[in-house]
């Protein structure tokens, strides 16, 4: 099987072929229609959302080859608002992102797609005794996805982006000695989301993700943005435009937390 990638070759118009799912019931990401989104204040007014993530002390960094991913020790938690009383547990984080400022997000908010899109993925700890055995269950993880901008240095994100210099190829790995606190990579409005049910949205787009799109944006500096672009993929192209576009929305409603 050719590995699945961004290409034409092996990009995402070509994945229902080894990954039949591609064309399932609840795929993501989605283009969140925002007139469209249903405000619903009992389930997620009740329980704001509520991250307690604890500062890492040293940082995995990998390049696997079709994104840059942040391998997480601590047990950084989270829970409320749609995931009500369950305890998802941070795992990794990584992002997506263009080859140009004009795209790169994942989700698109009324057909605007931003220039890079963050994901903390977590899985529900409360219910599954390790990420392997959640990743495939319905209500097995969370995906915090957050928009990036261009704009300011993202201080917090300079750990990821000053080392990957050093992480260019495919497979490569670092270990780096920092304090890292994934909160600080959240927009500061965590208050304002969109939240519906989806997918991985990349192989092998499992329909086990709990989808919260943070409405406000953060920025990162064009030098962090061109760190990104700078990696190199599995095929030993510049790692670019690795970003999977909307899929239909079909039976779902999409929730928002503000009017
Ligand atoms: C057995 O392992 C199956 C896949 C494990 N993962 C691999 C991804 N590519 C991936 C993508 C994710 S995304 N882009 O939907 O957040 S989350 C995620 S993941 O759950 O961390
Ligand atoms: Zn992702």
């Amino acid at each position: 099987m050719a590995h699945w990638g961004y290409m034409t070759t092996n990009g995402p118009s070509t994945w229902g072929k080894d990954f039949p799912i591609a064309n399932g019931e609840r795929q993501s990401p989605i283009d969140i229609v925002t007139t469209a989104a249903e405000y619903d204040s009992d389930v997620l007014g009740s329980n704001a959302l509520s991250t307690n993530y604890t500062p890492e002390s040293e940082v995995k960094l990998v390049n696997n080859g079709h994104s840059i991913m942040c391998q997480i020790t601590k047990k950084g938690v989270l829970t409320g608002g749609p995931l009500g009383k369950d305890e998802y547990r941070l795992e990794q984080f990584h992002l997506h992102w263009g080859a140009e400022d004009n795209r790169g997000s994942e989700h698109t908010v009324d057909g605007k797609m931003y220039a890079s899109e963050l994901h903390l993925v977590h899985w529900n700890a409360s219910k599954y005794s390790s990420f392997a055995d959640a990743v495939q269950k319905p209500d097995g993880l969370a995906v915090l996805g957050i928009f990036i901008t261009p704009g300011v240095a993202c201080n917090q994100f300079k750990v990821i982006s000053d080392n990957c210099g050093k992480l260019k190829t495919s497979g490569a790995e670092m270990t780096v000695d920092t304090t890292l606190d994934p909160t600080l990579l959240l927009p500061s409005n965590t208050s304002d989301y969109w939240t519906y049910l989806g997918s991985l949205t990349t192989p092998p787009l499992f329909e086990s993700v709990t989808w919260i799109v943070f409405k406000e944006p953060v920025e990162y500096s064009k030098e962090q943005l061109l760190a990104l672009r700078n990696l190199v993929d599995s095929d030993g192209n510049h790692m670019q435009d690795n970003y999977r576009p909307p899929a239909a929305l079909k039976q779902r409603k999409v929730k928002k937390t503000f009017t």
